[in-house]
């Protein structure tokens, strides 16, 4: 089966009037070597001489245009469509990033919606004469399902239901045919009149709902005598809220309350999919139920992470920018839905499409029959103006008539031979780190029996430490020498000489190749400690190759990052490099209690902190992303959450002597707080 990971774009809006511009966050864009490269730079909220860098292969600056996006990301998506794949497209940002410009766009600059509308009829007509289009449009509003092409005043709550094929689909909703761009633009403008939105003072036209567009793509192959039939799910998400900037009146805060909570479900799921959890938590939010397909499903998914400018919003970025690291690790198994036709009889690789149930096409212009009146209030629009209609006619034709559609994209490697090889030295390394921990941990629990006071300034486990062996990977190169597995052997060899030339690039593909998301942390956190034991020995360089390699395997840690640009610094300045001293255990800790890890319980804590307490730099706001990614801490209350930001709230605010290294904040251990 093929793997195909979430794409990543990343766009940050200019300012809007009103707004104070400054630069604290900006897209960098680099051309090396006919390389070309793009990240988006964050200022260190405590130290804006560091930055933070996000490297995409998609970033889009203030001027950019909704064109180029169409054309870079989204357009190659749409040849996916027509081969059958379901792909799902979904903006992402805090309130007033820009998501619905981006998806939606104005008359004046239509957005992705109407494009990959009009590039479906296009080659509807130019090339498929068997294509066929329809529609469906949701929003999920306070965590119920409603159908927005139907009539929203008495607008039923529609329930999610899985079909035989595990397939999740929202059941009554209403699908049309579209027959021309017309039916479209006059469904959909209407449908947009429908959906909630609501002045804050952050936008006066804030979404208050999730909208989820889905078009229909069925091709009839005649030649192959089957039908493809392909979807493209448009998602403009809510926006999380900080609410102290909102400044949301009581019925915003149980919009908006709504709002985050189902942000915070999709975080946790991102992060259950990144552990490679048994049990991921699609369940607990209507969105992610119905975000399923996409997020770890048989769905092709486009991430557009929408950014606001200036330092107002940095803390919202950083969320963002964090919450699509861990979402570009997410695979997903994109599947082809075909059916045989049906002269041919059924096909033993049909995959049949989810049962949604269709409903006739409305006559041109005719309201669309609403499902079943109900009692559910219906929200108030009150305050905010609709949103300004589309004009399609104002998107420019495309340049030629294609002759023919281009081939469809290839398929996803599926090196499955290759990813058993990777997972058999992953599985190694983890062992042996794990085995090496042990012993450093047996040894530092020794030396602490005998001696607190020696342990309490540091140099606990330095005895420990020098009983590491010299090569890092040596000793597992030994354990393998004689195995019978000649693959094995040499993959070891290579990530040893690898490793041991310090050739980074090579590094880390070598890194690349370990694909499952724990091992990808656990080989992190096992570079951690190999890198804080070289630290401690004051060999920096090392120490700082390791990091950056343990870099290569949890990108998203701020505290790694940190970690670098400290040690960085004190090669650059000829300084010592001295992490902070281990503080003791004040008890066992809940995770090591739950056992599920015996790497916790490794007495380097500072290397464990560092491998995963990324998403904890700075989490004054209230907001749902900051919540989101709080969801290491599964079953804290939202006491826990506020003592914990409270904390770190105190541990600003001092400045950093000029001619210091940066200081590292200390960060309070989940299992502490
Ligand atoms: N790239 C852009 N160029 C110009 N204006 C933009 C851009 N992106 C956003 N804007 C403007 O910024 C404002 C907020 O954008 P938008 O409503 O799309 O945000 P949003 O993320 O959908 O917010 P919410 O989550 O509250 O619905 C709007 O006035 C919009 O026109």
């Amino acid at each position: 089966m093929s793997f195909s990971r979430v794409k990543i774009a990343a766009r940050l809006r200019p300012p809007i009037p009103g707004e104070q511009h400054d630069n604290a966050i900006r897209v960098l864009r680099q051309d090396r070597e006919g390389q070309s490269s793009s990240a988006i730079v964050v200022d260190n909220p405590r130290d804006p001489s560091q930055t933070f860098n996000y490297p995409f292969s998609s970033c889009y600056g203030e001027f950019s245009s909704q064109e180029e996006i169409f054309e870079r990301d989204v357009k190659p998506l749409i040849d996916l469509a027509f081969s059958g794949m379901t792909v799902t497209i979904f903006a992402y940002g805090v309130t007033s990033s820009g998501k619905t410009h981006t998806m939606q766009g104005s008359a004046e600059q239509p957005g992705i919606i109407p494009r990959a509308v009009q590039e479906i009829f296009n080659r509807t007509v130019s090339q498929h004469v068997g294509a066929s289009i329809a529609a469906s449009y949701m929003e999920i509003y306070k965590d119920e399902v409603y159908d927005l092409l139907g009539d929203r005043e008495s607008a039923a709550k529609l329930p999610v239901r899985e079909n035989e094929h595990g397939k999740v689909f929202v059941a009554n909703l209403s699908t049309i045919p579209l027959d021309t761009l017309d039916d479209f633009e006059v469904a959909f403008s209407q449908a947009n009149k429908q959906r909630s939105v609501g002045s804050t003072n952050l936008n006066s036209v804030s979404s208050r709902s999730h909208a989820i567009l889905t078009l229909h793509v069925t091709v009839t192959d005649p030649l192959q005598n089957r039908t493809l039939s392909g979807k493209l799910n448009l998602v403009d998400l809510a926006g999380s809220e900080n609410n102290k900037l909102t400044g949301n009146d009581s019925s915003r805060m149980a919009e908006s309350a709504a709002i985050n909570k189902s942000l915070s479900v999709l975080g946790q799921v991102v992060h259950a999919l990144n552990q490679g959890a048994s049990r991921i938590p699609y369940r607990n939010s209507k969105l992610t139920r119905i975000l399923q397909d996409a997020l770890g499903g048989n769905s092709v998914g486009l991430l557009i992470c929408n950014l606001a400018p200036g330092t107002k919003f940095r803390q919202d970025t950083l969320n963002t920018l964090n919450f699509a690291v861990r979402t570009k690790n997410i695979q997903n198994k994109p599947l082809v839905n075909q059916q045989a036709n049906a002269t041919a009889g059924p096909s033993s690789a049909t995959i049949p499409p989810p049962a949604a149930r269709s409903i006739p096409a409305p006559a041109h212009n005719s309201r669309i029959a609403g499902p079943r009146p109900s009692r559910v209030p219906r929200m108030s629009n009150a305050g905010a103006g609709p949103r300004p209609s589309l004009a399609f006619s104002s998107i420019p034709p495309p340049a030629a008539k294609r002759e023919s559609l281009p081939p469809p994209a290839p398929a996803m490697p599926a090196h499955l031979t290759e990813e058993e090889i990777n997972a058999r030295i992953a599985k190694a390394v983890e062992l042996e780190v794990a085995r090496r921990l042990e012993e450093r941990e047996e040894a530092a629990r020794k030396e602490r029996s005998m001696s607190v006071l020696h342990e309490e300034h540091g140099s606990a486990s330095a005895g420990s430490l020098q009983s590491l062996p010299p090569g890092l990977l040596s000793p597992l190169l030994k354990k393998h020498r004689h195995s019978a597995d000649d693959e094995l052997k040499q993959r070891l060899e290579e990530l040893e000489s690898k490793f041991e030339r310090g050739d980074r690039d090579k590094d880390k593909r070598a890194s690349d190749v370990l694909l499952s998301p724990l091992s990808r942390k656990k080989t992190g956190r096992a570079y951690v400690a190999l890198a804080r034991a070289h630290t401690q020995k004051n060999n920096l360089q090392v120490a700082l190759e390791l990091y950056r390699k343990a870099e290569t395997y949890v990108p998203d840690n701020v505290k790694l990052k940190e970690r670098i640009i400290e040690i960085e610094w004190a090669i650059k300045n000829d300084r010592p490099f001295a992490p902070s001293p281990k503080k003791p255990r004040r008890g066992p800790s809940r995770r090591a209690k739950s056992g599920s890890s015996k790497h916790r319980s490794a007495p380097d804590a500072d290397a464990d902190e560092d491998a995963d307490d990324a998403q904890d730099s700075g989490k004054e706001n209230t907001n749902a992303h900051a919540e989101a990614y709080e969801d290491e801490d599964e079953d804290k209350g939202e006491g826990g959450s506020a003592k914990r930001r409270r904390r770190h709230v105190k541990s600003e605010g001092k400045e950093r002597e000029p001619g210091t290294p940066p200081k590292r904040r200390r960060l309070v251990k989940f299992e502490d707080a």
